[in-house]
């Protein structure tokens, strides 16, 4: 088989060897270029290249040029930027004009190997089909916005820039993540889904980086973190909105440095992995109001990619309920009737596709026959505020000590904000103004997670 060929675009002398010596160890051979019109010359005689690594500040000229043009003309081509120590931002531009990825100065070498690995992965395959057959992943819709995301999806899959999912509760947007894995280089190691409300603040870094015996009370032994978990593949941090400052800070590092040190440990380790953020919130009126940082929301949204809600994308509804119960394992059994899916498109969905799941798998277990009706559905059209409580009245003030009473009352707003939000924790804390993790406390305090 004939070995990889990689062009390295440098103008110091010593990272150019460096570079080759250590791509020459993994059987690449090495084309140099001192500056742009070497590298261009390189590129023109139509020698074949399966990556290109550049510094950007060349003699005559930026290593962005270079990213565009090969963008342009030959966009299979994977090139990675070499930036300057700690100059973000240039690596953020790279980025956003077509790097699939970037690594600093001074080059650690394990950081280099993992991306040189990933780039020949890319090169050596232009889709991965393997993961393509599993229908659990499908992105179901043909409106012209899921047109747009699946399209997106295959592009993001050959980067490893971090991406930034938005969209409301239930709109797809893990699932999007998991594509945007599975469609890529890195579909054979592990994709980690975290939800970052979901962690307690104390944990948080001992479950992010990991942990060593030791390191406090409680630390019995030697931690993996989340980060470890992902190696080589992706982290999908969802909820990223409920990060704690402090984690921020710690998160903004690793991601910048590709290293992660774990608790009680002196040194950092590199890591490999790919991270993927989302949220329903707005992180930018987030960052506005100083609840999240701002740097470290420059480098998670390097691409954003908005997951439109359902009532955007109406013509998609009878495509979803096709799917969705066949995926519930009913399709040979029920189906709705042509009134039952106009219903559908005239209802507002606010928890989205995962609504939709739900009034489905709820219909189909309450229904008699095989057709589905509109009424079987029972599609609510009220808004949240005349509607009945699910759980029953607290009873009369005075009757029981004011303690019970009060936590009746707390029991039956927090029974009702699952019940609008479909049991969704996120969504439910979000109607009742409290932070995840509050929500997480009262449920257990009132005996009802
Ligand atoms: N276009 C789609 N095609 C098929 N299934 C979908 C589609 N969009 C969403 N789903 C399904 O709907 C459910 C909810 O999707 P998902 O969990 O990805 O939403 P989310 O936006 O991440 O929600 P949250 O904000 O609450 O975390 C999942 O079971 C998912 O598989």
């Amino acid at each position: 088989m004939a070995r990889y060929r990689a062009l390295v675009v440098d103008d110091e002398p010593d990272i150019l060897e460096l570079i080759e010596i250590t791509l020459g160890r993994m059987d690449i051979d090495t084309t140099t270029a001192a500056d742009l019109a070497v590298a261009r010359k390189q590129l023109g005689n139509g020698a074949r290249f399966d990556l290109c690594l550049t510094d950007m500040r060349l003699p005559d000229g930026s290593g962005l040029d270079l990213v565009a043009e090969i963008q342009a003309s030959r966009p299979d081509l994977p090139v990675a930027v070499i930036t300057a120590y700690g100059s973000m931002d240039t690596a953020v531009q790279a980025l956003k004009a077509g790097a699939f990825d970037f690594v600093s100065k001074p080059v650690d070498l394990q950081v280099l190997r993992n991306l040189v690995g990933t780039a020949l992965k890319l090169s050596d395959t232009r889709s991965f089909p393997a993961r393509d057959r599993r229908s659990r992943d499908e992105l179901i819709g043909d409106s012209a916005p899921m047109q747009r995301i699946r399209a997106l999806i295959a592009k993001l899959a050959r980067s490893q820039a971090p991406v930034y999912i938005s969209g409301e509760s239930g709109t797809g947007k893990e699932l999007v993540a998991h594509l945007i894995h599975d469609k890529g280089p890195r579909a054979e190691q592990p994709f980690i889904a975290v939800n970052c409300g979901a962690i307690p603040a104390e944990l948080m870094e001992s479950e992010f980086f990991g942990h060593k015996k030791g390191s406090f009370t409680g630390a019995t032994g030697d931690k993996e973190g989340l980060f470890q978990a992902a190696s080589g593949g992706t982290l999908f941090l969802d909820e990223v909105a409920e990060l704690p400052l402090h984690m921020q800070v710690k998160l903004l590092r690793a991601i910048q440095e590709k290293a992660v040190r774990p608790v009680g440990e002196q040194r950092e380790t590199p890591v490999d992995v790919r991270v993927l953020t989302a949220t329903h919130k707005n992180l930018e009126q987030l960052v506005r109001d100083g609840h999240f940082r701002q740097d470290l929301y420059f480098r998670i949204n390097v691409i954003e990619l908005k997951v439109p809600p359902l009532r955007e994308r109406r013509e998609d509804i009878p495509r979803l309920v096709e799917h969705l119960l066949s995926k519930l394992g009913h399709d040979a059994r029920h189906r709705l009737s042509d009134t039952a899916v106009q219903a559908l498109q005239a209802y507002d969905f606010p928890g989205n596709v995962r609504e939709l799941e739900n009034i489905l798998e709820r219909a189909v277990t309450m229904a008699e026959g095989e057709i589905i009706e509109a009424e079987d559905l029972h599609l609510q059209t009220n808004t949240a505020s005349d509607q009945p409580t699910t759980a029953g009245s607290p009873p009369p003030p005075g009757s029981v000590p004011l303690e019970d009473y009060l936590g009746e009352i707390e029991k039956q707003a927090i029974l009702d904000a699952l019940d609008q939000t479909h049991q969704n924790k996120t969504a439910a804390a979000e109607l009742l103004g409290l932070s995840f993790r509050a929500l997480r406390y009262r449920l257990k305090k009132l005996g009802l997670d």
